[in-house]
């Protein structure tokens, strides 16, 4: 007679299929409990009103994460085709009009159920500063005529303003910490170089800055439990296309009539019109009273007497502080690594320098290079690239060597500190997403309560602890253990 396997009893059976069921469905509950159901996000839009142009950054964050404290990325960015809004002071209608092709692009990124609720920022930077300065009336104008474009969208419009050169230094430091998870895990932070068009922002922690000596270049920051004492300047007019003009305004007093210009390259040759140069509040007052209307500006091609008129828009002689930096602006020592980025990430990017660490002389050595060819040669070995942009790198290069040794003082040792870069995990560095973590609250003053495990740990504890409770279970039925199948015992 064949023997019955002794598991086979309905009693083993129903515990087995019972205790399968339990663990399934343990685990099946402990692995959805935490699972967002569906990606749900939120949005947040920032105009970056720039003095060479606007661009719209499109950020987003789930949804579900508890007082908005899911990580902020950028999901889409928008350049605003034309000129920067200062450009529109004669016709401001127009610079309302130039943002109405990216807003349509926003309403198709953003999922229309979300546009009510999401908010909508415009920050204006130095080129809105300086209109402010020369004709404040007219600043006012393109201010009106941006907001009234802005209001007709349809998402939440919070306001068009201009943010002050201190903002624009710590949100853009904000903005690179954030991206690199510094501030949530408390780690050494980076320090943040933005050079633009009209304006320049230094801001990084020294140690030996506690906002004594220089108040007004002082940022308190308490994030995520943590204390930052921010050192921030901007140095309006120190922008790459005003330092521009500061310099040939440098080169025309002299002597009116032609500049032979050793930040251009030899062979360039354009005429350019004196009241046009002299038009910025940077440079005037400056204008020769016998000046012509127009002046020949040529190119000879020097980076060494480059340097030298590119030092001369500088002032480093005046200083009441303990140390300076320039123009008698005080600056602590400088202290750790720095994301440059920007116009910085612009011209190192076309002298191939942006991917590794970079010794000085590497960067001395390209420019003197890219100065002494001729423009014929330039133009034929880079046809992609805009001749706008082209024109200029010998002096935007020069202007960024100098800006950054003899100005802010890096040395051959400290220059490999500084990363030039355009993006962290996808997101552009630059002040838009620090500005508007900040007027969201997304970013809290105390570290947020962490749950004891995370994830994936939760589940595997879960399921091991199952197991061993289902285990348990089978030995303590164990006096119900059949014991048919045992060998009768000779007695
Ligand atoms: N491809 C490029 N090559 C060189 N410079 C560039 C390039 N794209 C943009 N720029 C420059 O970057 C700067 C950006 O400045 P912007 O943000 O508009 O001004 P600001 O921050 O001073 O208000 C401008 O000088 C612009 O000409
Ligand atoms: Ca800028």
């Amino acid at each position: 007679m064949k023997e019955r396997n002794p598991w086979h009893t309905p009693l083993t059976i129903i515990i087995a299929v019972i205790g399968v069921i339990a663990i399934v469905a343990l685990v099946t509950i402990a692995v959805l409990q935490n699972k967002p159901l569906i990606p749900k996000y939120k949005y947040g839009i920032v105009l970056d009103a720039g003095s060479s142009h606007t661009a719209m950054y499109i950020y987003e964050w789930p949804a579900e994460k508890d007082n908005n404290t899911g990580r902020v990325e950028q999901t889409h960015c928008c350049k605003v085709s034309g000129s920067g809004i200062s450009d529109y002071a004669s016709d401001p209608k127009l610079a309302g009009e130039s943002l109405k092709a990216c807003m349509r692009d926003a309403e198709r990124f953003v999922p229309s159920e979300r546009h009510e609720e999401t908010p909508l920022y415009l920050g204006a930077t130095a080129g809105m500063r300086l209109l402010n300065i020369k004709d404040s009336a007219a600043s006012d104008r393109v201010f009106q005529a941006v907001s009234e474009s802005l209001q007709k969208s349809p998402f939440s419009f919070q306001g068009a303003r201009i943010l002050s050169g201190q903002e624009e230094g710590a949100f853009g430091w904000v903005t690179v910490n954030y991206l690199d998870d510094r501030l949530e895990q408390g780690l050494e932070t980076t320090g943040a170089l933005d050079l633009g068009g009209a304006s320049t922002q230094i801001s990084f922690i020294s140690d030996s800055f506690d906002g004594s000596e220089s108040p007004s270049n002082y940022v308190a920051f308490r994030l995520y439990g943590n204390d930052y004492n921010l050192y921030t300047h901007s140095f309006l007019c120190y922008g790459k296309d005003q330092a521009l003009r500061m310099a040939l305004a440098h080169q025309t007093q002299s002597g009116p009539g032609s500049i032979v210009d050793p930040c251009f390259n030899n062979g360039y040759s354009a005429v350019k019109n004196y009241s046009v140069l002299y038009e910025s509040p940077c440079v005037s007052g400056r204008k020769p009273s016998s000046a012509p209307q127009t002046f020949t500006h040529t190119g000879k091609g020097n980076f060494y007497e480059c340097q030298e008129v590119v030092k001369s828009i500088f002032n480093f002689t005046e200083c009441k502080y303990s140390q300076c930096s320039f123009n008698g602006i005080f600056q602590p020592t400088l202290q750790g690594t720095y994301g440059a980025f920007s116009a910085y990430y612009f011209v190192m990017k076309f002298l191939n320098l942006t991917d590794t660490s970079v010794p000085l002389q590497s960067v001395k050595e390209a420019l003197a290079r890219l100065c002494a060819t001729p423009f014929d040669t330039l133009k034929k070995q880079h046809p992609e690239v805009k001749l706008k942009f082209l024109n200029e790198y010998c002096f935007s290069g020069t202007y960024i060597f100098t800006l950054l040794t003899e100005g802010y003082n890096f040395t051959s040792r400290t220059f490999s500190d500084i990363k030039f870069i355009k993006k962290i995990k996808g997101s552009d560095a630059g002040w838009t997403l620090g500005y508007m973590l900040n007027l969201t609250n997304m970013i809290p003053a105390e570290a947020p309560d962490t749950p004891l495990l995370p994830h994936a740990g939760y589940v595997s504890v879960i399921t091991v602890i199952a197991l061993v409770l289902f285990v348990l279970f089978i030995l303590s039925l164990r006096p119900l253990w059949p014991r048919c199948s045992q060998k009768p015992q000779i007695v």
